[in-house]
């Protein structure tokens, strides 16, 4: 299962502490983790492998858009901030876009990524 991570300055800190509450599920062997460069080395930080891609601004969601539309993803959490503003508003728009289009499961909040990672969790312990 390969789950792409990506979260906005404002929202990194939120991004690591929600996936420490999932830290055993996520260090599974058969999980793999991808995030835009910066978000990834704050999630390398609090001690999970994880692919890093470019950082957002410089083309690191257009890059995640491209594994989405290649159904190379299996699930989105983009933690965004709606209250800063991003040079690369329109690379985001064309992630989310991209998600809907191959209806990839998308969480751009903590509690949607919550409702997810838990119905995750309990699927996989069928
Ligand atoms: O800008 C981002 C998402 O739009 C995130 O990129 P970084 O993880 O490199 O900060």
């Amino acid at each position: 299962m390969k789950i792409a991570l990506i979260a906005h300055d404002g929202k990194k800190a939120d991004m690591v502490h929600f996936l420490s509450g999932f830290k055993d599920e996520l260090l599974k062997e058969d999980i793999h983790l991808v995030a835009t460069g910066t978000t990834g080395s704050h999630i390398a930080r609090a001690g999970f492998e994880v692919q890093k891609l470019l950082s957002g601004p410089l083309g690191g969601d257009a890059q995640i858009a491209a594994m989405a539309a290649e159904k190379e993803l299996d699930l989105v959490i983009f933690f965004r901030d709606p209250l800063d503003k991003h040079p690369h508003e329109p690379d985001v728009q064309m992630l989310m876009r991209i998600c809907d289009v191959h209806n990839i499961p998308l969480a751009t909040n903590p509690a949607a990524a919550d409702m997810f990672f838990k119905y995750l969790t309990l699927l996989r312990k069928k």
